[in-house]
């Protein structure tokens, strides 16, 4: 069975703006997969559907087996710690600490009460440290995220989000705000978390010689439909054309550094 099971899902916005148009789609546990298309393609609003900060017109999401398209209340809470979510603008906490942010992670699995009185066990701050050293931020736990560089907020990020002990990271353009070194970083420790925590991750991306590096499987879209779903290493020039729809020799593609 796949951990994640979408099937003909559509979104439209305000009734006017057709997002997604009948997307099908399953990732399997354990995979790394990224999404490419072009911009206003529809790649963030699937990985919003997918844990729910979008809700679907129509069609139906199926994590582990569960229909997850129409939960509310605390059974959205339980299925949204099982999902991390990596932002492009890293939605932390500035005026709060890197560990305060990374405990935040925490948070699904409390009550309203102890989370707002930011209640955490010894374990969970154990389980903090153990996380940000293996992201190398050991040093900054007591900083204020807003003291930290680009890549730095995005390492908060992703231990964030492996504070919730996901089975799914979706990452929404994880590296559009990094520069290349620090863009390789990032991309290193979510291959890495993927390898040796088995989290599967299902990652949006601008660049398409980034997705070739890193993924096994690539799903392209374009104007809210899939039209390429296949392996990384058989996504053809022509392919990357037709995906942004631009004329051969229009596009910065850079794939060819993959033989
Ligand atoms: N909250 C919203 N309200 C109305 N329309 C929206 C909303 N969010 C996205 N859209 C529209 O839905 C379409 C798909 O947008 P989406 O952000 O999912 O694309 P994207 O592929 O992630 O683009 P980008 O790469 O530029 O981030 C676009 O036409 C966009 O304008």
């Amino acid at each position: 069975m796949a951990l994640l099971e979408v099937k003909n899902l559509s979104k439209t916005y305000d009734n006017v703006t057709t997002a997604l148009q009948d997307i099908s789609l399953s990732v399997e546990e354990g995979e790394f997969v990224s999404v490419i298309g072009p911009s206003g393609a529809g790649k963030s609003t699937l990985l919003r559907s997918i844990n729910r900060l979008v809700d679907a017109s129509q069609g139906t999401i199926l994590f582990d087996g569960q229909d997850i398209t129409r939960v509310k209340g605390k059974e959205l809470r339980r299925v949204r710690t099982k999902t991390g979510m990596i932002f492009q603008h890293y939605n932390l906490v500035n005026r709060l600490s890197v560990i305060e942010n990374v405990l935040h992670g925490r948070l699904g699995y409390k009550s309203a009460l102890s989370g707002s009185v930011g209640y955490y066990t010894e374990g969970e701050k154990e389980q903090a440290f153990v996380i940000l050293s293996k992201l190398g931020l050991t040093e900054q736990a007591y900083k204020r995220c807003d003291e930290l560089s680009g890549g730095q907020k995005q390492r908060v990020g992703i231990a964030r989000a492996l504070m919730q002990e996901p089975r799914l990271i979706l990452c929404d353009e994880p590296i559009a705000s990094l520069d290349p070194g620090s863009s390789k970083v990032i991309m290193d420790y979510l291959r890495e978390i993927n390898k040796t925590m088995k989290i599967t991750c299902l990652v949006n991306l601008h660049q398409v010689e980034v997705a070739v590096r890193y993924s096994e499987r690539i799903i392209g879209i374009t104007g809210g439909t899939v039209v390429y779903d296949g392996p990384a290493g058989e996504l053809s020039e022509r392919m990357i054309h037709s995906i942004y729809q631009s004329a051969e020799g229009g596009l910065i593609t850079d794939v060819r550094e993959r033989q």
